[in-house]
């Protein structure tokens, strides 16, 4: 598969550090060009993204793909080879107890503080964040069925992923940053941590970034989608818009022999069996498709997030 990089609102030149949100505000967070290895492996290969104020972003991506690590990048757990990345337009391997104080993160397996019970972490955390909600602890902990008194190392991950997530929205953080947050949740609880993320957004203007690989649940509550394939941000881009930004054009082996070259604006690409091509690209909002589009041998077809998801991460 030939994939290239791109952003459907492409980042500009200044560094991340220091460039400014169009109307004056903060971005919550921008990500330029990282890159990293492990042991020889690039995990990252030039990874962008940036979040809008109040926006929820749904980082999409395989197993593997990168999102975990592009997220610990961002919030300076990890040194990346190369680029940057900051939050509120610091440095996030700089980041100071004040914007420390307005994130929240909750990783994929939270294993902090797990020989407290679950009332004493809670309580014992809340002493560190002035904005702490006290009530939502209490109310959610009866709503979600979890006792106060249960040691959490011997919770399931399930419920030891709830109440990391009570956790990080007890903070009421302007920045709330999941990594796979549904993983070990059963259907119900699903909805219910969507539910609470939308209403969040919603409500407070927290500004929202969560990594899945459930497409559904992008659907559900985003209003924005990233996707990563190996190491790369693929597109970035607002999900009102998606169905109007890109095609899937199916080129037919005659014509896909004659083609040179990429297709302007394109994605992924993909051979069929019969020798045909797969080939699926995006445009910028108001720009034009390229002529290849309307061609009479090519059918073009807009693609559900999930066909799209398969198309690109195949
Ligand atoms: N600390 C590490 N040491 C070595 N390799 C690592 C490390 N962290 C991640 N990797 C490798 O980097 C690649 C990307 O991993 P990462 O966890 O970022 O992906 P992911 O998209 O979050 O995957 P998943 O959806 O399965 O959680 C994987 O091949 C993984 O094995």
């Amino acid at each position: 598969m030939n994939t290239a990089r791109l952003v459907t609102t492409p980042l500009p030149a200044t560094t991340v550090a220091t460039a400014a949100h169009p109307t004056g505000m903060e971005w919550p967070i921008r990500v330029h060009g990282l890159d990293k290895h492990y042991d020889g492996q690039r995990v990252l290969d030039g990874a962008s993204l940036q979040l809008e104020p109040g926006a929820v972003l749904g980082l999409i991506g395989r197993n593997g793909a990168g999102k975990s690590t592009l997220i610990r990048c961002l919030l300076g757990l990890v040194q990346p080879d190369a680029g940057e990345a900051s939050i509120w337009g610091r440095p996030s391997l700089q980041l100071d107890d004040e914007a420390k104080a307005r994130l929240a993160y909750v990783p994929q397996q939270p294993e902090a503080l797990g020989w407290l019970k679950v009332g004493d972490m809670l309580d014992f955390v809340g002493r560190f964040y002035p904005r702490w909600d006290a009530a939502f602890v209490d109310a959610t902990l009866e709503r979600w069925s979890l006792p106060r008194n249960k040691v959490l190392a011997r919770m399931s991950p399930g419920e030891r992923q709830r109440v990391a997530l009570i956790r990080a929205l007890a903070c009421r953080p302007s920045l709330l940053v999941l990594d796979e947050p549904a993983a070990a949740l059963d259907p119900v609880a699903r909805r219910e941590l969507l539910r609470e993320i939308a209403q969040r957004a919603g409500e407070s203007g927290t500004s929202v970034l969560f990594s899945t690989h459930i497409v559904s649940d992008v659907e559900r509550v985003a209003s924005h989608v990233a996707f990563m394939h190996e190491g790369r941000t693929l597109l970035q881009v607002e999900l009102d818009t998606l169905k109007e930004c890109h095609l899937r054009l199916r080129i037919p082996a005659s014509a896909a022999a004659q083609l040179v070259g990429r297709v302007p604006g394109e994605i992924s690409r993909r051979a069929l069996a019969d020798g045909a091509l797969s080939v699926v690209i995006l445009r910028e909002a108001d720009a034009a498709w390229p002529a290849l589009a309307s061609a009479p041998e090519v059918r073009a077809d807009v693609l559900s997030l999930e066909d799209l998801f398969v198309e690109v991460a195949e």
